[in-house]
């Protein structure tokens, strides 16, 4: 008889045994009750149910981020939340066991689960075997960060934590574009996702993701949801990709952005004086002249386009030769010009003083356009 991993959560609900008859409603019914009460008398008795980090003889893997969502009331909400229709395909990311799984199958058209380990796999598809879902879910046994992900119209997942940040970047690049994605993160990457200008764990990773997509905060979830016990706090996150994304090279883009947050409570102007950073432009600024063919045509005209105005920089002749720049230190053993032209460029459009946790999406990408006007590339 296959049963869920709700075990716990009727072993650990104190709201007794109309509790537990509340909860058993909510679940869909193929749950072995009688061995969930075997263990529940013994932990009520304060003895270690042998099974409490086990669900079907599977120890569980923290390393692979393995916290059983137990509580149906959760999994039910989250269902609820990513708003599925009957024509839905739905991408779930570590099934697990299989317990958000099966509340997917009952409002989705399909659910694609990818799960990594092979354990799992063999529960999650045993679970669903028998039940009038079984043809409705397809398991595909992997990383999710290495596997072509399949066509989809919404993504739910409660997911390793371990794999947030990437997970989250491979779903925003994902074409064709996703209707959303109701996402359990540990709570303080989740506060972060949708942290606002001046906000104090607004951060790099905010202003990327609110680039490409509206973020909003659905519900707090506490760590005693889960089994076993995660060390810190969760919250689901609903991600809704921008469609059509802004038209801007992201790699340009982060750059920028990595650079800003680098030190995000100090100016601009502190930040773009430092001397990595002057070296690191001086650097993109060579690679790009010698990509666009700056240096090979003598070209005038590109060096005037590329660095905007500079009749009054002694070191840009006009010659095209941007070696010549080398000779114009400041004695931070970086050439004066990028500094200035740089510090000139946020001065202009108002931004020296400015810092970046202070900044909006609109302000960065202002910046963005003016330093590339003036020729700096963050690439
Ligand atoms: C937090 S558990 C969630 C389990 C289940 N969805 C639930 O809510 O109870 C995360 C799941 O992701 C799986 N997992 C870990 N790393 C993975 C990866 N790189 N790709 C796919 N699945 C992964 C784990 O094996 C585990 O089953």
């Amino acid at each position: 008889m296959v049963f869920g991993s709700w075990t716990g959560a009727i072993i650990q609900n104190p709201r007794g045994r109309r509790g537990e008859q509340a909860l058993r409603r909510v679940f869909w019914g193929i749950c072995n009750f009688d061995a969930r009460m075997a263990g529940g008398k013994a932990e009520r008795k304060g003895r270690q149910a042998p099974q409490q980090q086990r669900f079907q003889g599977i120890q569980f893997d923290k390393a692979k981020g393995q916290h059983i969502l137990k509580n149906p009331l959760i999994v039910q909400s989250i269902v609820q939340k990513a708003g599925i229709k009957s024509t839905d395909i739905v991408l779930e990311i570590g099934p697990g066991t299989g317990n958000l799984t099966m509340k997917l199958l009952e409002v989705a058209k399909k659910v694609i689960a990818v799960e990594l380990d092979p354990r799992m796999v063999l529960e999650v598809t045993r679970r669903v075997q028998g039940t009038p879902y079984q043809s409705h879910l397809q398991v595909i046994q992997g990383d999710i960060l290495k596997t072509q992900l399949p066509y989809f119209d919404i993504c739910v997942a409660n997911i390793p934590y371990q794999i947030s940040s990437p997970l989250t970047f491979k779903l925003l690049s994902h074409r064709p574009i996703f209707r959303c994605a109701v996402i359990m993160y540990q709570r303080e990457f989740a506060m972060r996702l949708v942290a606002k200008t001046g906000d104090p764990l607004f951060c790099r990773l905010s202003v990327n993701t609110q680039l490409l997509a509206r973020i909003d905060h659905l519900l707090k979830v506490g760590k005693n949801n889960f089994r076993p016990p995660p060390k810190v706090d969760s919250s689901v996150v609903r991600i809704e990709p921008r469609n059509p994304l802004p038209s801007i090279n992201f790699k340009e883009w982060d750059g920028l952005i990595r650079l800003c947050f680098n030190r995000k409570n100090k100016t601009l102007g502190s930040v773009f004086r430092q001397k990595a950073i002057c070296a690191m432009m001086e650097k993109n600024f060579k690679t790009h002249q010698a990509l666009s063919g700056a240096l090979e045509n003598n070209g005038e005209a590109d060096m005037v386009m590329q660095l905007g105005d500079t009749t009054n920089d002694a070191s840009m002749d006009m010659d095209g030769d941007v070696d010549t720049m080398d000779e114009d230190m400041d004695g931070s053993g970086v050439p004066s010009t990028f500094k200035e032209k740089a510090l000139t460029v946020l001065k202009e459009y108002g931004y020296d003083d400015k810092r970046s946790s202070k900044l909006t999406q609109e302000d960065f990408l202002k910046l963005l356009t003016a330093f590339n006007k003036a020729g700096f590339y963050f690439s």
